[in-house]
């Protein structure tokens, strides 16, 4: 467009400018509340369905500065850091159609509300799927072979003759694999985790998922179940106020004394000081956590020093490619929501 400006005089110049601001102020407002990967901008900037307006940082915008800025929105593109409640929604007040989250997780969604106001959710289910399961598989070896320890002890001068027990984990092949959670996510992991020769696949849910267990012949039993029979606890769940601290000391106290738990889900669902205690008593054998409370989880946290725990900073979707494709999804959700279309992956509220 500005290569065609430059050819033409000066005022036709100026008049096809201010035609174009005119055209602009008239199109739907649009918040977006992080800096997200280019796909998803370029969609919006070439949709010319909306203006929009970024906060240009890799850090959250200020809750204040985003109360401001939601003010006679249409839509919002916001990531999991942003509180989507009432006090949120207020003050973006009635045009807000369609609130688009980069994320698979809605738990900083007041669906609710959302619902009452007949606002539209779009979220990013499935293209973050493998990269997740990656992620996963990743952080269970690295905890169930100790792999952190391992590097700390070979840098620092721990490591001294080979000796017959030092630094030994546990391996995963002829083991019971538990889900907490049967979505695509847990079924992804199943898959990768599959070649290392586990024994079984057991999992639990609010009922049982035929269609997906099929896939990787796993077994439904009660949580009671998963947490005495799994050697490798995965948690897939989605935190609401059911799953909301389901993983604690009732939890802990009945895995057996080797297992693995690992949680890329949401921190919500693990009640941090029963786990501390389940690991710092030898009550069960590793902890690797991608998600915590609070994220970032203060460095001081008693996490932090316990051996048997190797935590991440929620880097689950971590790749440019996912990355970058929930960038688009979310654009595309909330130009399709602002269509009053059906968005590509919408919540159904
Ligand atoms: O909810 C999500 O999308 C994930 O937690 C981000 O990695």
């Amino acid at each position: 467009m500005l290569v065609m400006w430059c050819s033409r005089t000066a005022l036709g110049r100026l008049q096809r400018i201010t035609g174009f601001h005119r055209a602009m102020s008239t199109l739907p407002k649009v918040y977006v509340t992080r800096k997200v990967p280019p796909d998803g901008l370029d969609i919006l900037r070439k949709s010319g369905q909306v203006q929009f307006e970024m906060w240009d940082s890799d850090d959250p915008v200020p809750r204040v500065e985003l109360l401001k800025k939601v003010k006679g929105c249409e839509g919002i593109l916001c990531v999991l850091t942003e509180k989507i409640d009432t006090q949120l929604l207020n003050a973006a007040g009635p045009n807000l159609k369609a609130v688009s989250t980069m994320s698979v997780g809605f738990d900083h969604l007041s669906l609710d509300e959302l619902k009452k106001r007949g606002i539209r959710v779009g979220y990013t289910p499935d293209v973050l799927t493998d990269c997740v399961a990656e992620l996963t598989v990743a952080l269970l070896l690295a905890t169930s072979r100790r792999l952190i320890e391992a590097t700390h002890e070979a840098k620092t001068g721990g490591w001294g003759t080979w000796r017959t027990l030092w630094l030994c984990g546990h391996e995963l092949a002829n083991s019971t694999v538990g889900i907490l959670g049967l979505g695509r996510i847990g079924v992804a992991i199943a898959e990768r985790l599959k070649p290392f020769k586990v024994k079984k696949f057991i999992y639990t849910d609010v009922a049982p998922r035929p269609e997906l267990a099929n896939m990787i012949e796993a077994e439904y039993v009660s949580l009671d179940e998963l947490a005495k029979q799994s050697d490798f606890l995965a948690i897939c769940c989605a935190l609401t106020p059911e799953t909301h601290g389901i993983c604690n000391w009732n939890l802990f106290s009945k895995m057996k004394k080797n297992a693995i738990f690992i949680n890329t889900s949401r921190g919500g669902v693990v009640n941090q000081e029963d786990l501390y205690e389940a690991l710092s008593t030898g009550l069960i054998a590793g902890a690797g956590l991608d998600v915590t409370t609070p994220e970032p989880l203060p460095t001081h946290h008693p996490l932090y020093t316990l051996k048997n725990c190797v935590i991440l900073p929620h880097i689950a979707s971590a790749s440019y490619m996912t990355r970058n494709s929930m960038s688009a999804l979310a654009a595309n959700n909330l130009l399709a929501g602002l269509r009053g279309e059906p968005m590509p992956k919408e919540l159904k509220l």
